[in-house]
């Protein structure tokens, strides 16, 4: 999962990051010989260090050693393959063994395709760039399912998706989740004096800069509708959810969008905020949760975040 979508018109593989994991480096120059012409190449010489990595910055293909001290290459892909931000990257192995056991937990575990050592240059570039074409194919096909027309930020369906997934990631890695809504205020008022056209422009406005506050890979953005906004934002607690929900209302409200019949002059935003513990809440309570506060908020006088106690 991305928390930027970038809606690819056209198959440009040449700004492809590879992520190849090995414990010996001469494997990893090897293969960085073989690709590094076409595509942008980053190394790992440990699972530990691949996780961290693709937490950071997640590449678009993973070569993956299967045998590797410490954490195996399928220890390493089964914790990629459990993380929201990581799940959906492709991930080929490339392994010395010839054991049918080793090449069927390789599958089961999520792999999309092994290559033996000693590396063939021509088979390596080929499955490289198949999986990649497959890839940018599925996103593509995803931006035009999961992309709101108007502001380019996930619409409702991927919310509703992906809220489900958030649920048994928060169980399974026994982390808090976090989830925000953001509601312009009097966006009624806004339409009424200036026309739709103008409330449209204000919504794509608000759109960017909620996506600019979302630092990490894992967070994300989607409108529900009208000038409702959620933000996700996994393995969050209370006082991160906080410190987010108000760098956006401070942003928005910074942007100074003229807004005559609000209080405070511009267009501005209320936020709900909930958090989800682990295993005690379920997604459905969640958004109760912030519906609830998102409320508090609007009658509290708008331009404000509402929140839960914090412990
Ligand atoms: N420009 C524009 N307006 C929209 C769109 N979708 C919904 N709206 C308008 O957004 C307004 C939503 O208003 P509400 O959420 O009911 O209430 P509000 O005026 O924002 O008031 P509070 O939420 O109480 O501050 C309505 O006027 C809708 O017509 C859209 O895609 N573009």
């Amino acid at each position: 999962m991305i928390n930027k979508i970038d809606v690819k018109t056209e198959l440009n593989l040449a700004n492809s990051t590879i992520l190849v994991v090995d414990d010996q480096p001469i494997n990893i120059k090897i293969v960085d010989k073989i690709l590094s012409s076409e595509y942008k190449i980053v190394a790992a010489t440990s699972g530990d260090q691949a996780i961290e990595l693709c937490n950071k910055n997640p590449p678009d293909l993973i070569l993956l050693d299967v045998v590797m001290p410490y954490m195996s290459g399928i220890e390493t892909c089964v914790i990629l393959k459990q993380r929201l931000s990581t799940a959906e990257i492709p991930i080929i192995f490339v392994t010395s063994c010839e054991q049918q056991d080793e090449e069927e937990a390789c599958w089961e575990n999520g792999g999309v395709d092994f290559i033996n050592k000693p590396i063939k240059p021509t088979t390596l570039k080929n499955r490289v760039k198949a999986h990649l074409t497959l890839k940018y194919q599925r996103d593509m096909l995803s931006s035009l399912v999961f992309i709101d027309y108007l502001t380019k930020v996930y619409n409702r369906r991927y919310f509703e998706e992906h809220i489900t997934k958030l649920e048994n990631s928060s169980n399974r890695e026994k982390q808090d989740s976090a989830l925000l809504l953001v509601d312009i205020d009097n966006f009624k008022l806004f339409n009424d004096v200036y026309g739709h056209i103008r409330g449209d422009i204000s919504l794509k406005q608000v759109a960017v800069r909620i996506q600019d506050t979302l630092m990490r890979p894992s967070d994300f953005v989607a409108r529900l509708g009208g000038g409702i906004f959620a933000v996700i934002l996994p393995n969050t607690e209370l006082i991160g959810a906080i410190s987010v929900g108000e760098k956006i209302r401070r942003t928005v409200l910074a942007e100074e969008i003229a807004h005559p019949k609000s209080s405070v002059k511009f267009l501005s935003v209320s936020v709900g905020i909930s958090t989800v513990f682990t295993a005690q809440q379920n997604m459905v309570t969640l958004l109760d949760d912030a519906e609830n506060y998102l409320r508090h908020a609007k009658q509290s006088g708008r331009n404000i975040c509402k929140h839960g106690q914090l412990v």
